[in-house]
């Protein structure tokens, strides 16, 4: 039987994206992908975009570490919107203000403020090496790369720019992010052979030097009201362009975040809202094994 039988849950949001927040740092066995899978069942589970599972920390000094599933059942190094959920939960609970946490991605920070209702995770520096991303070939200059969808000599979508935020992701500049069927296209880009591990994909709209539009297809999850490391990509990805500031607000269809990508450190740092909705256990009967 899985151990997320009968064990509890939060449900949460971060800006409309969708996450499960599961603390195992007191429970033996761990969550597969196929539990992962269970818990976004149709019949009695709880639809998500990402579970948040914290396991006993394995470092001195962090909080715990902490799994992060796609509801198509694969893993993700990065979710911003999670994090200050798990950050929101943990604070809440213990009256700290300021925590670190180990993801598959690295280490991060996390801490409440500037304002008491927001949370600022460190999200750590872009990776902009074409390996690091990862492409399945080489592209120097990572800014734009070849890549195109629609007819060869009039593209729907065409030259993104690509990052990794600790996640891979490709964002193509827009005029209008609500323009386009990301239903359609995501898919097909987020599976396109360049991108060997999938990326997420996403629609941003320059407004000014200090505001961006975006639109997301996540990666093992699909269309979202929100995605945090996508917003963080976009802004990184828009200042290196030199099209913004290293400080912006990037509007989400769930809401807003605050995106600086600090200039002493290279790291990026995401502030913005969590939102409680409620607290479950699981149905064992979610995760019985098919007749
Ligand atoms: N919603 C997240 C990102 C989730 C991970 C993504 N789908 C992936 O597999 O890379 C966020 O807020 O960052």
């Amino acid at each position: 039987m899985s151990a997320l039988a009968n064990h509890a849950f939060a449900k949460m949001n971060g800006i409309g994206n969708e996450i499960v927040v599961v603390d195992m740092r007191d429970s033996a066995g761990g969550v597969t992908p196929d539990d992962a899978r269970a818990v976004a069942s149709a019949h009695g589970g709880v639809a998500y975009d990402q579970l948040m599972v914290l396991s006993r920390p394995r470092f001195d000094g962090t909080e715990a570490f902490i799994s992060i599933y796609n509801n198509d059942g694969s893993e993700a190094g990065a979710c911003g919107n999670g994090m200050r959920c798990v950050v929101r939960r943990i604070f809440e609970k213990t009256g700290q203000t300021a925590a670190t946490f180990e993801t598959a991605a690295g280490l991060l920070n996390a801490w409440q403020g500037p304002a008491p209702d927001l949370y600022t995770v460190d999200m750590g520096a872009p990776k902009f090496g074409w390996q690091e991303i990862p492409l399945a070939e080489e592209f120097r200059d990572t800014r734009y790369i070849e890549l195109q969808i629609g007819p060869i000599d009039n593209p729907i979508l065409h030259s993104p720019s690509v990052v990794s935020m600790g996640n891979p992701h490709a964002i193509f500049w827009v005029e209008d992010v609500n323009a386009y069927d990301l239903e359609r296209f995501g898919p097909l880009l987020e599976n396109h052979p360049i991108f060997p591990e999938r990326a997420n994909i996403t629609l941003a709209h320059i407004v000014d030097r200090d505001h961006v539009t975006i639109r997301t297809w996540e990666r093992g999850a699909g269309l979202t009201r929100a995605c945090g490391s996508a917003a963080c990509a976009t802004a990184v990805a828009a200042a290196r362009l030199k099209r913004t500031e290293r400080k912006v607000e990037i509007t989400l269809p769930g809401g807003k975040l605050g995106i600086e990508w600090r200039e002493r450190d290279d790291h990026v740092l995401m502030t913005g809202t969590a939102t409680f909705e409620y607290e479950g256990r699981f149905d064992p009967a979610l995760f019985a094994p098919a007749a």
